[in-house]
């Protein structure tokens, strides 16, 4: 049921561009009511983007899945078109936002606590039985430059506070959680005034690593975009394989695991972003950015990677188990997201070890290699999407 008279009744779109998608392009637009600010994707109204936007509307509503606004079916030019208007992650691309850390270490349980979020969102999809198939580092975006993660970091500080003092942090953390409907900005500002006023009482040593940490750290919630290559894994959504000319029960059984082969590649994505998550730089290149050589191409099929020196050293035996369990090969041997969800690095992010990384000095120094890293991801996913059906 999306609206069929024209975006431009409701918004006022501007010449901003966001980014481009894989149907279609990102610009900035204004609500002409409240005057806020929201996301406008533009796709031609072909079976592909229907599928975008159903399955991306459906999906939404999750905490950390980009809010889809409005739907607008009109014709543009002639041109038949599906215009979507989502929420705007003001806070841009995950590995922006630690690149430009720079100095203050990422650690290991921020990385931790970055994957649950991203977890979070795939295990709502599988559950819908949606595979995203295209989750990759720039389709994880900030919502804003978070206060709410800041106060978070905060509030961890307070939790090493003699109980006394602590109590009432806890308490205002909860009540700020439970207003909710005031959404981030609201809920943040309740948050980050109260944990000011207590941090007015402590110990001085104590009211600066507080309010240090309030300033260095800027987290927000992570959210997932771009539904362009994602699909319906159960049997409801017809298949090109599923067609009358192919009868399903005469097919071989690794074709009909498609659902579970599927919601794999989500996995393998997982893993990969973790990986670079830990270190700022992927699996399947040298550690120091040569270019991609014929060798590398073999060591991506095979799977090899290493977790080299000195970067890995510091990391977690926990973190790397789970890295070994979703890189897997194999499909089928590989992590699902419920195995993944319940895997103590990510249930108990928590208390994963604050460690100092390499990674944001090491996506600094990598910056030009950024991109050929975006590359080689996108090939081995659509390699990987070309196993089931490339629709
Ligand atoms: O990206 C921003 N706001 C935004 C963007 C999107 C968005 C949707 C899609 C994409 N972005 C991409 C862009 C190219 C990279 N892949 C993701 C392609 N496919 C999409 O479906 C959704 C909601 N708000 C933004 C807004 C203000 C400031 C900033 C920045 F941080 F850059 F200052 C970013």
């Amino acid at each position: 049921p999306y609206h069929t008279h024209a975006v431009t009744t409701d918004y006022r779109i501007s010449r901003k561009v966001l980014g481009v998608g894989i149907n279609g392009k990102v610009v900035e637009c204004e609500h002409r009511g409240t005057g806020e600010k929201y996301a406008l994707k533009v796709l031609r109204d072909v079976p592909k983007a229907r599928r975008e936007v159903d399955l991306h509307y459906m999906a939404s509503g999750h905490v950390n899945i980009v809010r889809v606004v409005d739907v607008y079916e009109n014709s543009y030019n002639n041109v038949q078109c599906l215009l979507v208007v989502m929420e705007n992650m003001k806070g841009g691309e995950l590995f922006n936002r630690i690149q430009e850390r720079g100095q203050q270490a990422f650690t290991e349980r921020e990385a931790a606590a970055i994957m649950y979020e991203i977890c979070s969102a795939v295990a709502h999809l599988h559950r819908m039985a949606i595979a995203h198939r295209d989750l990759k580092p720039e389709n994880l975006l900030y919502a804003e430059c978070g206060k709410l993660g800041e106060a978070r970091v905060l509030l961890s500080t307070f939790y090493t506070l003699p109980e006394g003092q602590a109590n009432s942090v806890k308490y205002a953390y909860q009540r700020a959680y439970i207003s909710r409907e005031q959404g981030e900005r609201g809920e943040a500002r309740v948050l980050l005034s109260t944990l000011y006023k207590l941090s007015k009482g402590l110990p001085l040593s104590d009211k600066l690593a507080c309010q240090r940490a309030v300033t260095k750290t800027d987290i927000a919630r992570l959210k997932l975009t771009d539904f362009g290559f994602a699909k319906r894994t159960d049997e409801s959504e017809p298949q090109g394989l599923n067609t009358a000319c192919f009868t399903p029960y005469y097919c071989a059984p690794e074709v009909l695991g498609a659902e579970k082969y599927d919601k794999s590649c989500d996995l393998w994505s997982i893993g990969v972003i973790m990986y670079i998550l830990l270190c700022g730089y992927p699996p399947f290149f040298s550690a120091h950015g040569q270019p991609m050589s014929p060798g590398m191409k073999a060591k991506i099929k095979s799977g090899q990677y290493t977790f080299p020196a000195p970067e890995w050293d510091c990391v977690s035996e926990a973190a790397k188990d789970l890295i070994m369990k979703l890189l897997k090969t194999d499909p089928s041997e590989r992590y699902t997201i419920e195995q993944t969800m319940d895997h103590k690095w990510i249930t108990h992010y928590q208390k994963v070890p604050d460690t100092p990384l390499f990674t944001s000095s090491i996506l600094c120094d990598q910056r030009e290699q950024w991109g050929e890293m975006q590359d080689e991801m996108e090939k081995t996913l659509a390699s990987m999407r070309v196993g089931t059906d490339n629709m």
